[in-house]
């Protein structure tokens, strides 16, 4: 539709017009046939008619001129002076026809009569004078033969000219004529036509002033000369002649003019008139009828055509209505309707309207179909646009949001868009866009030579994509580390080659691989090379200086007690601690000089400007004297010391290995002597620690391996003797040096943080024999296990009492834990709710190696003990030293008062046990009852001591 409003005009009304404009104009075009036939049937006639009567009067003409003839033949006959033989012959004739020529004149055969003498001069005349051609006359003398003539001049004559014979003698030429009224007349009475003769008329002396002519004659001259007036008035003269109709007083006449043939001189014309009224009414009576037939058949047609189609088109604008369901998409409906269509009377058979209405199904249900496929088409194109407009939106976004630059370009690099995240960092608006050219941003000449060249091998297909990394300055000159895709668009034939490029902004990965390349040299902590890169420096400060007479010193630094910091402060104390301790070392050395921080407490000092040992010994002793000063780390004044080692270049070591692994061994000797001190490194001392180095590996490798013992040493009631308890210590059957004490690898324990997983075991190993021992029926005791001061400090210290216990099935009353004084006393918030919650558990909890600390009795009370050990180095005194006798007795007296048992260990001799049982000591250990003992021997023992009982 194209929305301008057109007019209804129905089918009936279509076919209607149609109908009267086809028979309308066929009956019009079959009325002006006719009519032409009719007026080229009247003309025709009237040709013929005109043609005929001419010809009559040209035919009169024609039979005059014989009647010329016969009167001049006759007129010498008549010779009424034939006695007068004195007068010529000639005269004789002239006088005859002045006799008789008015006879003849009166009779209407003769108007004229000329006689000339045999000189062609003329002798007489009679009637109308008009001029002869004397040459004619002559030769019709001459000849003998007769002469005839028409001449129109002012009048028209006709003439017979015939030689005369008179008494036998040639003797002149006599001319006779005669005018055209008799034929005029004659005709005119034969036809009842108006008949007239008109002359060509001098110049201006004509009737019929336009056309020039003269009126000869005329019949009913006084109402024909108006009509030829009129003629010559309103139409154009034709010289050929010519017919012309005119209307005049309600008739219409035919005025034909027609060229009198003949005429010598001058010219005329026949004027033939004729009233055709008559025909012309009859032509229109005819016509008249054909329209009336024709109007009365067309208007019969049409009504017959109306009620022949009647049905038709009722059927054709029902059909045409409800056509309007299938644009509704009505078609069931559609088809409803139709089935009604299907029902009328057939008795005539089927028709076109019935094909019409099996299309019209047809149609309708391929309508359907296709409806339900446009439909579906529809729906999954709805869902295709959905799912597009999602993923394009999703792409949108992505390009719009993604931390990636998106740039299109041409190979020579100018952009053609740059996404939202590239426009910002390239520091790019919509007008710098188009101006802007990606080989601007490269920094370097051969990075743009390189993307050009990249550019032109993927535009030539050599290259798939290329990579690239390149550096870009922001607005605000910020450096990013681009890392680049570039890969050819896919174009359409013609159009500009262009170059996708996705740029990931990887400046945090750069950054955070030149920290991780930092950091693999550095210390991140004190920011200090680390041991890598010391081995660098050294190797290259030892290739400089080999086979020169110069050296290269190497001080190996570690922090005395740091690891008590640590542990006690916390690792963040020990972290500042290990930072403020770098500035000290890093104060006494020069900058050629490298500090290094080897891990954990431990630095180390390049020294390359030294001359011999000497010089080495000046830095160490600076630095320990760094050392001596506290430092303070907050709120805590901490007194660390170093301990240092020294390696020269080549008096300790070819190599940079060899000279740290030197300086290490040289800073454990410093250590071992005492800390606080540098150490040289010396090859003999170097041995020993080998050997401790070795057992470290292997004790390592005991706890596995099923290497560790217990042996058991008996507790002795000191009244009864009875065995009340027992302690629990380690041995190490080592594979190649055989039984070791537990002084040779505890410590060692300690140091090497495996003093947990030890401890763990003689607990788990203790509880287990001691409830073994109990279900085989030794009597009740209490199992004593020594606990290393990092085992109370660790956390899982209840977790694995509580497994041993649980694990051995052992009652915790059975257990005793012995912890060192010194530790309980140093750090009491670590231990005491520990030890409670312990006792609390029916654990039994001793102090051992008291008074070898910095023991307080008054802080005993506060601690959670049930017994107090006092340790063998005063018990060995008994009878030999007072002094400790004294702190013996004392600290046997103050345990009593608290409710304190006391246990004395390394009770050798009598004297030893007495002096014990009379101050009220309850428990003794020592060899005096038994050495610790094989869980056998232990067992061995405490029968035979039951047996003994
Ligand atoms: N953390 C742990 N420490 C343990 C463990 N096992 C033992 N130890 C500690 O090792 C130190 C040495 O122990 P050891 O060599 O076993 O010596 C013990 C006894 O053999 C010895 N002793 C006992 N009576 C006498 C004696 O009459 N004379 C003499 N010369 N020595 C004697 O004393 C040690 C027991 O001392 P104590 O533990 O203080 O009761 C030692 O300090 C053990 O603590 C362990 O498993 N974990």
């Amino acid at each position: 539709m194209d929305g301008t409003h057109r007019k209804f005009l129905s089918l009936r009304w279509k076919i209607f017009i149609l109908l009267v404009v086809v028979l309308v104009g066929v009956q019009g075009m079959y009325a002006f046939f006719s009519l032409s036939q009719l007026n080229e049937q009247f003309r025709q006639q009237r040709e013929q008619i005109n043609e005929s009567e001419v010809a009559r009067l040209d035919g009169s003409v024609e039979a005059s001129y014989q009647r010329l003839l016969e009167a001049a033949e006759l007129l010498p006959l008549i010779d009424t002076s034939q006695e007068d033989h004195y007068i010529s012959p000639l005269a004789r004739l002239s006088q005859t026809i002045n006799l008789k020529f008015d006879a003849f004149q009166l009779t209407g055969s003769v108007n004229a009569a000329y006689l000339y003498d045999s000189k062609a001069r003329m002798v007489g005349f009679w009637g109308e004078k008009v001029h002869i051609s004397e040459a004619d006359i002559q030769r019709v003398f001459d000849t003998e033969r007769p002469l005839r003539k028409l001449i129109c001049n002012s009048i028209c004559l006709r003439y017979v000219a015939i030689p005369i014979q008179l008494d036998g003698k040639k003797q002149g030429v006599l001319m006779v004529g005669r005018f055209l009224y008799d034929v005029i007349y004659e005709i005119k009475q034969q036809t009842a036509l108006d008949i007239g003769l008109v002359l060509q008329a001098p110049e201006g002396a004509g009737e019929l002033g336009n056309w020039g002519l003269l009126i000869n004659s005329l019949t009913n001259r006084s109402q024909n000369q108006e009509l030829l007036e009129e003629v010559s008035l309103h139409h154009r003269f034709k010289p050929e002649g010519g017919s012309y109709v005119l209307e005049n007083n309600g008739h219409y006449y035919e005025v034909l003019f027609s060229p009198l043939k003949g005429v010598s001189e001058g010219g005329a014309y026949w004027v033939i008139l004729d009233d055709i009224s008559g025909h012309l009414l009859s032509i229109r009576q005819s016509l008249m009828n054909y329209l009336l037939l024709g109007v009365g058949g067309i208007l019969t047609a049409l009504i017959l055509l109306s009620l022949l189609l009647q049905k038709p088109i009722s059927f054709f604008t029902l059909l045409a209505e409800e056509l309007s369901q299938l644009s509704s998409g009505e078609f069931s409906q559609f088809r409803h309707t139709l089935a009604q269509f299907r029902n009328r009377d057939k008795t005539l058979g089927e028709d076109e309207r019935d094909l019409l209405v099996k299309s019209a199904v047809l149609l309708s249900e391929q309508l359907e179909r296709l409806q339900d496929e446009v439909d579906e088409r529809t729906d999954s194109l709805e869902k295709s646009r959905q799912a597009l407009t999602k993923e394009r939106d999703f792409l949108f976004g992505l390009l719009e949001t993604a931390p990636l630059v998106i740039i299109t370009q041409n190979i020579k690099g100018q952009l053609r868009s740059v996404n939202h995240f590239g426009q910002q960092l390239m520091d790019l608006d919509g007008k710098s866009l188009r101006k802007a050219n990606f080989i601007d941003s490269l920094q370097r000449e051969e990075e743009r030579q390189e993307f050009l060249s990249n550019t032109q091998r993927l535009v030539e297909g050599l290259e798939s994509e290329v990579r690239t990394d390149s550096v870009l300055l922001d607005g605000v000159g910020n450096r990013h580390d681009l890392s680049w895709l570039h890969v050819r668009l896919r174009n359409s034939q013609g159009d500009e080659p262009l170059i996708l490029s996705i740029g990931m902004d990887i400046s945090d990965r750069k950054r955070a691989e030149r920290r991780l390349q930092w950091l693999a040299n550095h210390d991140p902590l004190t920011e200090r090379p680390n041991r890598l890169f010391f081995m660098s420096c050294m190797n290259d400060a030892i290739e400089k200086c080999r086979g020169q007479d110069s050296h290269v010193a190497v001080l190996f630094i570690d922090l005395d007690r740091f690891k008590e910091v640590n542990d006690s402060l916390g690792h963040s104390v020990g972290d500042k601690l290990l930072k403020v301790a770098t500035r000290r070392i890093s104060d006494c050395i020069r900058d050629s000089d490298l500090l290094a921080r080897q891990g954990g407490d431990e630095f180390s000092v390049l020294l390359t400007s030294v001359r011999d040992l000497e010089g080495a010994e000046v830095v160490a002793s600076k630095i320990l004297q760094a050392f001596q000063q506290p430092f303070w780390i907050g709120e805590y004044e901490i007194v660390v010391t170093v301990s240092i080692g020294i390696s020269l270049f080549p008096d300790h070591g070819a190599d940079g290995a060899t000279l740290i692994k030197h300086a290490d061994v040289a800073m454990f000797q410093a250590k071992d002597s005492g800390k606080n001190c540098y150490y040289i490194y010396d090859v003999e001392k170097d041995h020993q620690r080998f050997e401790r180095f070795s057992l470290g590996a292997d004790l390592r490798k005991a706890i596995q391996n099923d290497e560790l013992l217990l042996y058991y040493q008996p507790q002795v009631d000191a009244i009864s003797n009875r065995v009340v308890g027992v302690e629990a210590l380690v041995r190490w059957q080592h594979p190649t040096a055989g039984l070791l004490p537990p002084d040779r690898f505890i410590p060692l324990a300690e140091e090497l943080d495996l003093i947990i997983p030890l401890g763990e075991w003689v607990l788990r190993e203790a509880c287990q024999q001691m409830q073994a021992w109990i279900r085989i029926g030794l009597p009740k005791m209490t199992m004593a296990v020594n606990l290393a001061g990092q085992q109370i400090a660790h956390e899982r210290l209840i977790k694995s009492v509580e497994e041993a216990l649980a694990d051995s099935g052992l009652s915790a009353d059975c257990l005793e834990l012995e912890v060192t004084e010194n530790f309980v006393i140093q750090q009491p918030e670590v231990t005491v709710g520990k030890l409670t919650y312990l006792r609390e558990r029916g654990i039994t909890l001793a102090m051992d190696d008291f008074g070898t600390g910095y023991s307080s009795l008054s802080y005993l009370k506060k601690l959670p003990i049930d017994r107090l050990k006092i340790d063998r180095s005063f018990v060995k005194d008994i009878g030999v030293d007072r002094g400790d006798e004294s702190i013996i007795k004392a600290t046997l007296a103050m345990c009593h008062s608290l409710g304190l048992e006391v246990v004395a260990e390394g009770v050798e001799t009598t004297e030893q046990l007495n002096f014990l049982r009379e101050n009220g000591c309850q428990i003794i250990q020592g060899y005096y009852f038994s050495k610790p003992l094989p869980p056998e021997a232990f067992m061995d023992y405490i029968c035979s001591q039951k047996a003994q009982a």
